[in-house]
């Protein structure tokens, strides 16, 4: 997610933002979840902390998970995809070990996010992208940076 958001924000200018590394600077926690060993997003604070840039617009939002943001902050969804085979190595070499690992893959195989997403957003702005290889990283950039480029034709 952040490769493709930084790509993507450097071809269009658009703001990327991590709201995993908005909440470890801003100490954006409530509680510490025991059994993943990490602290605990304080959903709340990370909206109360982007109102204000997301309704100026031009942000790239990244972030696994996205049921509590408000909907209207975001004009397409992408969710995107990787086989096992692929995901297993990527998610090993981080350095992912055991429940951490096993929890990640079997969020991919049953779709946990990209349902997630569906029943979040209208389903005609949520689309899946596969990033399997370098090479789908780039179409994705591609793609995405064409359409940003339509979508600001069509809305000035
Ligand atoms: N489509 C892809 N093909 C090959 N490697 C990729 C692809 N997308 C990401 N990676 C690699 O996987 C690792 C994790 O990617 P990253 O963008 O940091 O993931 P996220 O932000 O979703 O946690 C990085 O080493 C990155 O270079």
């Amino acid at each position: 997610k952040s490769t493709l958001g930084k790509e993507l924000a450097s071809r269009t200018g658009l703001t990327y933002i991590s709201v995993g590394d908005l909440a470890k600077e801003e100490e954006l926690y409530d509680g510490f979840d025991e059994e993943y060993e990490c602290p605990i997003l304080d959903e709340d604070r990370v909206i109360d902390e982007l109102e204000d840039k997301m309704s100026e617009g031009g942000v790239i939002v990244d972030y696994h998970g996205c049921d509590f943001f408000p909907e209207h902050w975001f004009h397409i969804v992408f969710v995107l995809r990787t086989d096992n085979s692929f995901l297993y190595d990527r998610l090993e070499s981080r350095g992912y070990k055991g429940k951490k690992l096993q929890d990640n893959i079997q969020c991919e195989i049953f779709q946990t996010l990209y349902e997630e997403a569906m029943l979040s957003y209208s389903k005609e702005i949520v689309h899946q992208l596969p990033s399997n290889t370098p090479e789908d990283l780039e179409r994705n950039v591609d793609q995405i940076v064409q359409w940003i480029e339509q979508w600001s034709k069509d809305n000035n």
